[in-house]
């Protein structure tokens, strides 16, 4: 089986992705592979420089993050300029990282991707589960964990799909407002459902 883990930008994916690995699940995370493919001197990150100038890239020749993120979080058109390059070839190298874990034997592999439903993956996967929090508690976590301003986390936030809508399109979902033990028991009842675990 394989199960597509979303949810949106500070819900709690990635504490969620720690405890399935903590059971022994291969999981194959979007955001890594996001960083694989924009390696120094790939493809991917020439059309990158080719598209937005040679100011997005370090003296080192890697991606300058915090500069690709300015760009794409305040400009719609930017935004789909780079997820145009850039996911056809996460799409590709998530693909093979979830045939490899199958070919060694994995009976369920997790994929770790944040914009499932914006990218319309929903046909990767069997099951869909989603990791939720209320729209305050989400604000909150982002500016402590980034150090964002409100207004550079809210647009962040905005450049999702609002989760309402994702839980609308889940198989399962995990209330990630109350502590991380809350949201562990809630993930062991959803893998005994699922028979992932006995
Ligand atoms: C814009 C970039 C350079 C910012 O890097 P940074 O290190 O600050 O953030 P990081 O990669 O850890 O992403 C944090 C979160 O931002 C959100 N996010 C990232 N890219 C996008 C996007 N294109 N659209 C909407 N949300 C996004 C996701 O929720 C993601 O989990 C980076 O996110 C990137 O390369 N984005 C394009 C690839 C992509 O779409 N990744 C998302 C999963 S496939
Ligand atoms: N139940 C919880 N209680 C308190 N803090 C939490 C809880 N769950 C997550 N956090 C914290 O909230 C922040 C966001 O969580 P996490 O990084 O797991 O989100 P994410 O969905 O993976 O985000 P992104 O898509 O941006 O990578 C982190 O700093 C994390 O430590």
């Amino acid at each position: 089986m394989i199960i597509g883990l979303t949810g949106s930008i500070a819900s709690g994916k990635s504490t969620v992705a720690k405890m399935l690995k903590e059971y022994g699940l291969p999981i194959v995370d979007a955001d890594v592979v996001a960083r694989l493919v924009v390696e120094p001197g790939s493809p991917t990150l020439k059309k990158i420089a080719e598209a937005f100038g040679q100011e997005v890239l370090t003296e080192k020749g890697e991606m300058n993050r915090t500069k690709v993120g300015e760009l794409i979080f305040h400009d719609e058109t930017k935004r789909k300029t780079l997820n145009n390059i850039i996911h056809p070839a996460i799409r590709a190298e998530m693909l093979r990282q979830k045939e490899e874990h199958l070919a060694n034997g994995a009976k369920t592999v997790i994929m770790d991707i944040p914009l499932l439903f914006e990218s319309k993956l929903q046909h990767f996967v069997d099951k869909i589960l989603v990791v939720t929090v209320s729209e305050d508690t989400q604000l909150k976590r982002l500016m402590d964990r980034n150090q964002l301003s409100e207004e550079d986390a809210l647009v962040r936030i905005r450049s999702q799909l609002p989760l309402s809508e994702k839980e609308q399109g889940a198989d399962a979902v995990i209330y990630n407002n109350g502590s991380i033990d809350e949201s562990r028991n809630q993930l062991e009842v959803i893998l005994r459902q699922w028979h992932v675990i006995d």
